[in-house]
């Protein structure tokens, strides 16, 4: 490549591969604050070591769901329309009852102390933090203890669940997570196993030293520390402790566990849906898990209205996958998404800056996501509606400097 000048159109360096948003700033060598939510993508992955960032970043298999997930955005186009007084943008809407600052959350993820010691606790500060006040879903794998989570947090927390052979450890989480003061159980279904995810397989992926599920003390062995080549220390231990025997009929077991609100995770079709609501489920996430369980299953974004449809306002639908901007949230919303859910985008903040860095990732999707209400003429959330969304052939390929450079890639 000869011309070394920067690409108008991707503001990247072809050569180097740099990007302006993100690069050192040669004179006092500080990073300059990211303006997009990728620009935390490339801070992460230089802060982390190999197998954390693969850990994160990794997809099931080919990661062609990966990949759907955000190829879906690009398949759906906005309709906005003028004159509409857009002097006053409202984010601000409830969640299972409960006041939140903006449609977004955080998705349940294992170990935040893999991207910051603060670990969750950061997260759930920055989630409440001001202007945002937004949900976190806390792993049952989580490496902060509930009651920490609780004391530090503002926002509403839910406590996602896999279904363990032990019901009794099952029976005590959610005792615990309900003194504490969560709103909310999310049960994961699209796990009866872990996905084959090849890049955890290739880095002998374990937990360091330190580092545990610390609501699951006692109950989980050491060989998550274990390192084995060929082969995932979380593959194994999941494939030890989650029941593959999950099915519809032991919903009512969880049910008599607690009077909290039961949302399932990982649905993402008609049928599924359907049945959950007509069971009386609160809550359905349309998820696939971040493309990190069934590769080649649907793009959560295509799958969501015939959820939508299915549902028929029994019960909120939300969705998570692929979000990466205010727009993107703006397009499952207009879908029928009462709110999105955040992955990795809150752990490259974490790696960047701990608290302050996942504040800024979802500080930067909810201003992103007023912009967009605001140029669309779409100034109430309530006023968003499939009219919104025209489909056509997808758009052109998108600024890739601000995307993550390893999906770029591929596995
Ligand atoms: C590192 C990592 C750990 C995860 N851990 C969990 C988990 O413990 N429980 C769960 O239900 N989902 C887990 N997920 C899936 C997320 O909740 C969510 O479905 C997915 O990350 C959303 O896609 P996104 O990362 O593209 O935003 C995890 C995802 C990642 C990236
Ligand atoms: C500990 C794992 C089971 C967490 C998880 O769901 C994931 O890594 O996707």
């Amino acid at each position: 490549m000869t011309d070394t000048g920067t690409d108008p159109v991707t503001g990247t360096d072809p050569v180097t591969g740099t990007d302006p948003a993100t690069d050192a700033d040669p004179a006092t060598d500080a990073a300059p604050r990211p303006l997009t939510v990728g620009g935390y993508a490339a801070l992460a992955k230089d802060r982390l070591p190999a197998a954390t960032w693969h850990y994160f970043q990794g997809g099931a298999g080919t990661e062609s769901t990966v990949r759907a997930n955000r190829a879906a955005y690009r398949q759906v186009r906005l309709r906005p329309r003028v004159l509409a007084d857009v002097s006053r943008c409202d984010l601000s809407t409830t969640v299972l009852g409960d006041p939140i600052g903006a449609p977004l959350g955080v998705a349940p993820m294992a170990y935040h102390q893999l991207a910051c010691a603060d670990g969750e606790v950061a997260t759930v500060r920055a989630a409440g933090g001001s202007g945002l006040r937004v949900p976190t879903i806390v792993s049952i794998f989580a490496s902060r203890t509930f009651e920490d989570l609780a004391a530090e947090a503002t926002g509403p927390l839910w406590l996602q669940l896999y279904w363990l052979h032990r019901r009794d450890v099952l029976r005590t989480v959610v005792r615990r997570a309900e003194a504490a003061g969560f709103r909310a159980l999310v049960l994961t279904v699209d796990t009866p196993r872990l996905g084959r995810r090849l890049r955890e397989v290739r880095h002998g992926f374990h937990l360091p030293p330190g580092i545990a599920a610390r609501n699951l003390d006692g109950e989980v062995t050491g060989f998550l520390h274990d390192r084995q080549d060929g082969s995932s220390a979380l593959a194994r231990h999941a494939d030890a402790f989650i029941d593959p025997s999950l099915s519809w009929s032991d919903l009512d077991w969880l049910r008599e566990q607690t009077r909290l609100p039961l949302v399932l995770k990982g649905v993402l079709t008609a049928e599924d849906a359907a049945r959950a609501a007509g069971l009386g489920i609160d809550g359905i996430v349309v998820s696939n898990h971040g493309g990190r369980q069934l590769d080649g299953s649907v793009a959560t974004l295509d799958a969501l209205p015939e959820v939508v449809a299915a549902v028929g306002g029994r019960c909120p639908v939300f969705l998570d996958g692929g979000i990466r901007h205010g727009t993107d949230v703006l397009k499952a919303l207009a879908l029928g998404a009462r709110a999105v859910f955040v992955g990795r985008p809150v752990l490259w903040g974490l790696a960047a800056d701990g608290e302050a860095g996942a504040r800024e990732v979802l500080t930067l999707l909810r201003d992103e996501l007023e912009d967009a209400m605001a140029l669309a003429g779409r100034p109430s959330l309530a006023a968003l509606g499939p009219e919104l969304l025209a489909r056509g052939p997808a758009a052109a390929a998108p600024n890739e400097s601000y995307e993550d450079p390893d999906l770029r890639k591929g596995p």
